[in-house]
């Protein structure tokens, strides 16, 4: 699914306008009907009162619509107008069919709402252009002051937030649940400013598939369309060799859980063979939680200068991918051993946790990676590697001129993971949760997407497949408790995350 621009979206509603043929009234009377049906269905049987707050432009135009369909249908409904600047044409049309309509002149004017209800934010959508302030602001304040009595639902934007450019530090409404029109806006998916937009619903509105089919965007969503095109069904005369061979590098003492989380996502992704490489320490561990996969080991508690050795990469190119990272630890030793890795093999490749701090501590490794390579970086491995950046804008923009100048896919973790690609490309993943905020989850995504690199799927399919069934088996695992579940039990739920692209 695309991600559009505000100038984009301006477009595709010009365009809609054009060549459906429909007026703009009409298309406004549509997107409002829509919102209006989400909100009967949200709250019908509560008897809350529902108080609506519109702005000058179109995205008020939507909040009086809103109003007018919901007292229609024998709502408590209130409305106001915050009365600054000149009214959208058809915005005006519509002040005259709120006949209960009140407006609001100065922050002093701001309702009691007494009744705990439901606010709804029409004051400014995706034609903000500007930081609010004064006034505005003082009203944006009021209302985010009420957000424990009432919950608040932004009309496609959370007011205050630009669709695409950082609105960090400035007022903004901090909305439960946010409707917003047709797309995607790349500020509901950045988490500084995202959060302001509580839930995100996506509201159908009928823009012209036309132009959302030509459109070129840089910016896309994963969709059930996407992961359907990309995953393969296993050939009926397949056999273990036909799925890949994968090696693990992973673990050291007191840390050889990571390793056998990885592990064990590896082979429940899919992969036919695994060969996992851990210290001496882990051994026994590896053997015992996980009798599927074979084991190499050195004697050391942490990896070897000399871990070409054990590895045999030289006498036998045996493997199809390498995963490496969680849970090694990043002495020098290690380090070393993965400088000498780097010189043994170009092959796909996943590197995470400490394989990045790794290159974080000797930059130069970065250069001996070979291209395409998967790198999975947390907001703070990613801080490590690359830098600060002023905002979450800035860092996506980092993110992407990294992957496009290193030739890597580079994964930015998160509640809507990043993953940028060489050819300048982004997509954002939507599965998961916050139950996932649990130690381990970021070990169980390296074994899964090892694990489809090893079946043969290309970087940039395994990237966003691996990420979505993470996130996905994420969803699956926390729908009775996000707080209980563990890292475990997204890989128990692998099978039913796969079943789901099977329906
Ligand atoms: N996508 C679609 O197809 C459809 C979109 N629709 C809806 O249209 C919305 C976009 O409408 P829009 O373009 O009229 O802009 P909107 O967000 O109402 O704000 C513009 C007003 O705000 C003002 N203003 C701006 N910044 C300001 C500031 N900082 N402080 C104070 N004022 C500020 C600006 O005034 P000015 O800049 O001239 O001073 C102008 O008056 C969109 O989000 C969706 O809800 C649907 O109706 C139909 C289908
Ligand atoms: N709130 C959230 N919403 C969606 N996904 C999340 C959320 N919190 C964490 N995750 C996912 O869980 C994983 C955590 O990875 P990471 O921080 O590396 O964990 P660990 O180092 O403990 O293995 C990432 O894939 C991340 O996208
Ligand atoms: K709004």
């Amino acid at each position: 699914m695309k991600i559009l621009s505000a100038r984009q979206i301006r477009e595709a509603d010009a365009y809609t306008i054009a060549h459906e043929p429909v007026d703009s009234l009409r298309l406004m009377e549509r997107a409002a009907a829509a919102c209006a049906q989400w909100l009967m269905d949200t709250y019908r049987g509560t008897a809350r009162p529902f108080y609506i707050f519109c702005g000058p432009g179109n995205n008020g135009g939507d909040g009086l619509v809103i109003a007018r369909l919901l007292a229609d249908k024998g709502f408590n409904v209130q409305a106001w107008l915050v009365a600054k600047g000149t009214p959208s044409p058809d915005n005006l049309a519509n002040q005259a069919r709120v006949p209960f309509l009140q407006t609001i002149h100065e922050p002093g004017e701001f309702p009691p709402m007494e009744t705990p209800g439901v606010i709804v934010d029409a004051l400014f959508g995706t034609g903000l252009n500007r930081p609010l302030e004064g006034w505005t602001a003082a009203i944006i304040h009021q209302i985010n002051g009420q957000r424990g009595r009432h919950d608040i639902v932004s009309i496609d934007m959370p007011s205050g937030l630009m669709a695409d450019k950082s609105t960090k530090g400035n007022p903004c409404i901090h909305a439960r649940y946010t409707l917003t029109f047709e797309y995607w806006k790349l500020a509901l998916l950045l988490p500084e400013n995202g959060e302001f937009a509580g839930e995100t619903v996506l509201v159908p509105i009928g823009l012209h598939p036309a132009y959302t089919a030509a459109v070129q965007t840089e910016y896309h969503l994963t969709d059930m369309e996407m992961i359907r095109t990309i995953y393969r069904p296993r050939d009926p005369f397949a056999h273990k060799g036909t799925y890949g061979h994968a090696l693990l590098v992973a673990g050291s003492y007191g840390k050889m859980g990571a390793a056998v989380l990885s592990a064990k996502a590896v082979m429940r992704a899919g992969a036919g063979l695994l060969t996992v490489h851990v210290p001496g320490c882990g051994y026994e561990i590896m053997q015992t939680a996980f009798p599927e996969a074979m084991c190499e080991t050195e004697e050391q508690a942490t990896f070897s200068a000399h871990f070409d050795e054990p590895f045999r990469l030289r006498r036998a190119p045996e493997y199809d991918v390498i995963g490496i990272g969680p849970g090694t630890g990043t002495e020098p030793a290690t380090a070393k051993a993965l400088e000498r890795l780097l010189g043994l093999w170009q092959g796909p490749m996943v590197l995470d946790a400490d394989a990045l701090n790794i290159l974080s501590k000797w930059p130069s490794l970065l250069q001996l990676l070979p291209k395409h390579c998967i790198l999975t970086p947390h907001p703070k491995e990613f801080e490590r590697l690359f830098g600060a950046t002023g905002n979450h804008f800035e860092r996506l923009e980092l993110l992407r001129s990294k992957a496009a100048e290193l030739e890597q896919y580079i994964l930015l973790k998160g509640r809507f993971t990043a993953m940028a690609c060489p050819d300048g490309s982004v997509f954002f993943n939507p599965t998961g949760n916050p139950g996932m905020a649990t130690a381990g989850s970021g070990d169980v995504l390296t074994g899964i997407l090892t694990g489809l690199l090893a079946q043969g799927y290309a970087p940039k399919a395994a990237l966003i497949l691996g990420t979505w069934l993470h996130g996905k088996a994420g969803d699956l695992a926390a729908a009775v408790s996000p707080e209980a579940m563990i890292a475990s039990d997204i890989i128990g739920h692998l099978a039913n995350a796969y079943a789901e692209i099977q329906q």
